[in-house]
């Protein structure tokens, strides 16, 4: 299939933010180790996520998708898997990721693989860092990459992990390490990439009673025993997926509201909207909704965006319409992800007509006069969904395999086509 997206004029637009990907995938996985029934409220369900809640249906836990919630029978901490599973994960790192240390909670052992894109993003510094803490972690096939077989048991301890990569490495520890027979200490020697869903990750662990002490982004400490407990607990909506409805704003002019998002929350893609001001558009937040809006022309911007990954591809697409160049650094992490994004959204945007440079760690748009394309996402959500959306700027843009949205934002196209923009 393909979408074809066409010139359209200013906006005057309402979209309900799709609830949190990084939240729903982290309550399922505490609610599935805590003591006790927990009930997720309005979570994100997409290929993602829906990944995340079969891995833990294999390692025994029950739970079922409602309408608007999932209710999840806690195991306690110990996955009841009848023998050694194999899971696929699919497409999704942070189900792949995050599984890994939950996996050694298992009585037997399990298996962990993915697409084929999963099987060239690095899992070495996690399996590493779980070694020294008393898991087995063997690749399968190429070292330091999926398919890893995870046996053995979280003994827990002290160890340095290098969380420059990904920050799932983190995160996948942490999540896990209540369940340690002893406190879990990590020391992080770089600053890891993505630091903002540690913060995602602390908040969810908190909100299920476990207790952490921290220092910034390089030191974590875990309490054992400190088990989560079942609740009830609201998924809020996701500022990652919203980006691509505030940037239909910012590249067509007029306004865009998005309901549901949190004005206080810890998500790294809210910064998005820091850099969308800074270039000139109006944005006002309300306790439960966020207004974007153009009237006059865009400036370029200098920015750093190593903790907000997820809407570079968005500010890209969004900085090809200003009146003068924009530098986004902090990008090196990106080729890790569904595809090596930095080169997907150059290529695309010099396709285009914009200019391009890229380094190491930046990438920098200057806009010049645009016409539209043919672009292939290479089952890249993210990449279908900003290149769509400056279209809508643009006209003459053909989105193949629009499908691969169902990752993160399964409503996407529809969407769009509600507000009459497709
Ligand atoms: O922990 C998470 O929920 C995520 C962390 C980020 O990945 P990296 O830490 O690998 O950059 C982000 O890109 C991904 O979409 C979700
Ligand atoms: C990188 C992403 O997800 P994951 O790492 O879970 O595949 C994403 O959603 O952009």
């Amino acid at each position: 299939m393909i979408v074809r997206v066409s010139q359209t004029g200013p906006v005057d637009a309402a979209f309900p933010a799709p609830p949190s990907k990084s939240y729903t995938h982290r309550a399922l996985i505490a609610g599935a180790l805590a003591t006790g029934r927990t009930r997720i409220e309005g979570p994100l369900r997409a290929a993602d996520t829906e990944l995340t809640a079969r891995g833990l249906e294999a390692l025994g836990v029950q739970l079922e998708w409602l309408p608007g919630e999932i209710a999840v029978a806690g195991c306690g901490g110990t996955f009841p898997a009848p023998g050694e599973v194999t899971i696929d994960c699919g497409n999704s790192g942070t189900t792949l990721r995050l599984l890994t240390s939950s996996a050694l909670l298992s009585q037997h052992p399990v298996v962990l693989t993915g697409s084929s894109r999963m099987l060239e993003r690095p899992v070495g510094p996690l399996a590493g860092a779980l070694r020294a803490l008393g898991g087995d972690v063997a690749f399968v096939g190429e070292p330091g990459f999926p398919p890893i077989r995870i046996s053995g048991r979280l003994r827990g301890g002290r160890t340095a992990i290098d969380g420059s990569i990904s920050s799932q490495f983190v995160s996948s520890i942490l999540m896990a390490a209540p369940y340690a027979e002893e406190d879990v200490e990590l020391t992080l020697p770089a600053t890891p990439a993505s630091r903002s869903y540690l913060d995602v990750t602390a908040d969810v662990m908190l909100g299920f009673g476990a207790q952490i002490e921290r220092r910034g982004y390089e030191w974590f400490r875990v309490e054992s025993g400190r088990a989560y407990r079942g609740r009830d607990y609201r998924v809020e909506g996701d500022y990652s997926s919203a980006s691509y409805l505030f940037a239909v704003a910012a590249v067509c002019g007029g306004r865009v509201t998005v309901t549901g998002l949190n004005p206080t929350s810890v998500q790294g893609d809210r910064r998005f909207l820091d850099a969308l001001e800074a270039m000139g558009c109006r944005v006002t937040a309300g306790a439960d909704a966020v207004t974007v809006e153009r009237t006059g022309d865009l400036e370029g911007i200098e920015i750093d965006m190593s903790s907000s990954p997820d809407t570079v591809q968005t500010l890209a697409a969004v900085a090809a319409t200003a009146g003068s160049p924009t530098t986004i650094t902090g990008t090196a992490h990106l080729q890790y992800k569904e595809s090596d994004r930095v080169g997907v959204t150059a290529d695309t945007l010099r396709r285009m007509g914009a200019g391009v440079e890229v380094t190491e760690d930046s990438l920098t748009v200057t806009p010049a006069p645009l016409h539209g394309v043919a672009v292939d996402p290479h089952d890249d959500h993210r990449t279908a969904m900003a290149f769509a959306v400056l279209g809508l700027a643009v006209g003459g843009m053909a989105i193949r395999d629009p499908e691969c949205v169902e990752k993160s934002f399964p409503g996407f196209w529809e969407a769009l086509y509600g507000e009459g923009l497709l």
